[in-house]
């Protein structure tokens, strides 16, 4: 789709590899299967000749076990069959497209600044606003779901601050651009000695002013005088139940919203929706809803990055990889969005309980690519715009990626703009719309992102997943049993809710309009509650039988080989 003028012909954009020793592997799980189909034989034959009633029927239940563990075992390893990775060419992508680049946006959500620090936050919005991107096509939300008027001084404070950090990170080439990550790796000493210091000791200061904040329980008198926007906290009564506070924190359309160096800013936009008791708030997809809306007024960007809040950018060039896949001229017609991992900078040596999700990011999503296209994992994700509010494939794109830097580039001020957008993130606004249904993402389930992948894939379109050798982004892994069966828990649910739900992929939503290995993929993450049963059973029962001396696994003298 890309408009490029020396599009045919020219060299792609992206490259997709099968796995090494594909074959190989195939041969071996179908040897597996006949072993799973074995099991299966040996368990019937032995039903049958069995007289006693009561081993009959703990037989059969082991059966039934076994034979859901087959089911399983056949969708997880759907999983693997054909797994693919990609591989972006930036340089192609600057030499063809530098000028034309689209404009992109960037969505960060918080929800509550005792769980998420505003410190953490603001590392976050640094990290993406440093991306290598020209900044006046680049917009950087910020949802406060928390209405935190702190959240927002670290946002006014992160503003100021990025006038020094974004020119230091493009003069010594820095990786990582969130702060507090930079300077806590060891590498940083290539740097200037002198630049390092001063940036640190400025970084520090603004540490020290937030934190003092922060431990105050609130901004003082001083501070609030300084930007108007501490004024709408004045009629806040609680989180849940305030206007719509919108501030164009930096008006990248300002030619005096420069750096230090007198390069134009990106637009940094903080945002806190509407709550009232009477409506629902539908949680993280109703704030990106509302940033959808919200961002449409002020840039409109074509490709919407959204993060959460502790997933920082690792890798200043994600959002130039991403667009590899959605500007390429003959193979980025039908991609929807760019999934990269979620992956993690607090894993513990062991990582006892597996928080690195490596089997995920390293083996089944390169394996859903293969066949249709990662699920939408909520963060870390880049998408159209069209397509996350409801364009279905096969229908032309309206315009060319080449927008005209700031079409608007309009002598409305700020506040004006603040005015007009504010009104879309009411929460009145979506009643009687297909808000939350047919547009954005989707209402009503835990894994909201996941079922809002899945309607994307069932409107005909195809996703890719990007795994660079230097992450794109880092977050926090809940490390304790405690964060992490919360964790667990709370997949485990949504995914089950989304099977039993109309959108689950076994439903007539999927039926018919994704291909049954990209449904079979789906399905591992549902199947994962309702495994409990036959586990259960599988562990308990064998054991219980042997203390009473009867064998519920074959014997080896009685196969053949031996
Ligand atoms: O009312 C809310 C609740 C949450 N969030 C934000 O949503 C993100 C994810 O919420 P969190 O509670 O951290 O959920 P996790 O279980 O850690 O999230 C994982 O699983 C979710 C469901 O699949 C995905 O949406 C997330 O992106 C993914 O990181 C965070 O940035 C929150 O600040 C909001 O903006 N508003
Ligand atoms: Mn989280």
């Amino acid at each position: 789709m890309g408009s490029g003028s020396d599009g045919g012909g020219a060299l792609p954009l992206f490259e997709t590899k099968e796995a090494k020793f594909k074959n190989a592997y195939r041969l071996f799980l179908i040897s597996m299967f006949i072993g799973i189909c074995m099991i299966w034989v040996y368990r019937i034959t032995q039903i049958l000749f069995d007289d006693d009633v009561e081993e009959r029927l703990v037989w059969m239940l082991l059966f039934l076990s076994e034979l859901w563990f087959g089911f399983y075992w056949v969708i997880t390893k759907s999983a693997r069959w054909n797994r693919v990775y990609r591989y972006a060419f930036r340089d192609r992508l600057s030499h063809r497209y530098e000028d034309k680049l689209p404009r992109v946006d960037i969505f960060v959500c918080t929800a509550d600044p005792t769980i998420e620090p505003p410190m953490m936050v603001i590392n976050t919005v640094l990290s993406v606003m440093a991306y290598n991107y020209p900044t006046d096509k680049l917009s950087v939300y910020l949802s406060d779901d928390g209405g935190s008027d702190l959240t927002f001084y670290a946002l006014l404070e992160a503003s100021v601050f990025s006038k020094h950090w974004l020119p230091f990170c493009k003069k010594f080439n820095i990786e990582p651009r969130s702060p507090a990550a930079y300077f806590s790796t060891k590498s940083n000493s290539v740097v200037d000695v002198e630049g390092l210091s001063s940036i640190k000791k400025l970084y520090e200061e603004m540490e020290h002013r937030i934190d003092t904040a922060a431990n105050l329980g609130r901004i003082p008198e001083e501070i609030r005088t300084k930007h108007k926007g501490f004024s709408e906290w004045v009629s806040v009564t609680s989180q849940r139940d305030h206007q719509t506070i919108l501030q164009v924190l930096i008006d990248g359309r300002n030619p005096n919203a420069v750096d230090i160096d007198g390069v134009a800013l990106p637009m940094l936009v903080y945002l806190s929706r509407q709550k009232s008791p009477n409506h629902p708030h539908n949680f993280k997809a109703g704030a990106m809803n509302a940033l959808l809306r919200v961002s449409s007024k002020i840039s409109n960007g074509k490709i919407i990055l959204n993060v959460d809040c502790d997933m920082y950018s690792n890798n200043s060039e994600s959002v130039r990889d991403a667009l590899c896949f959605f500007m390429d001229e003959q193979k980025s017609h039908d991609i929807a969005f760019v999934q990269f991992p979620q992956s993690f900078y607090n894993l513990t040596k062991n990582d006892i309980y597996g928080s690195s999700l490596s089997i995920l990011t390293e083996v089944e999503l390169p394996g859903m690519d293969g066949c249709g296209g990662p699920l939408y994992i909520g963060t870390g994700c880049f998408h159209r715009r069209e397509v996350l509010c409801g364009k279905k494939y096969g229908t032309e794109f309206d315009v060319e990626y080449e927008d005209s830097v700031l079409i608007n580039k309009v002598q409305e001020g700020a506040s004006k703009l603040e005015e007009t957008a504010k009104i879309v993130a009411d929460c009145t606004f979506e009643e009687g719309t297909q808000w939350g249904k047919e547009m954005g993402l989707k209402y009503g389930c835990a894994v909201e992102d996941v079922i809002t992948g899945l309607s994307i894939h069932c409107r005909g379109w195809k996703s890719v997943y990007f795994n660079p050798t230097r992450k794109g982004f880092l977050g926090v892994a809940p490390i304790t049993l405690g964060q992490t069966l919360v964790q667990y828990k709370r997949w485990a649910e949504g995914n089950l809710q989304m099977l039993l739900s109309r959108y689950g992929p076994l439903q007539s939503y999927g039926v018919g309009r994704i291909k049954l290995g990209h449904r079979m993929v789906y399905c591992l993450w549902c199947i994962w509650a309702p495994n409990w049963l036959a586990t259960l059973y599988y562990s308990v029962i064998p054991s219980l039988y042997l203390l009473k001396g009867i064998p519920l696994f074959p014997r080896v003298s009685i196969i053949p080989l031996f």
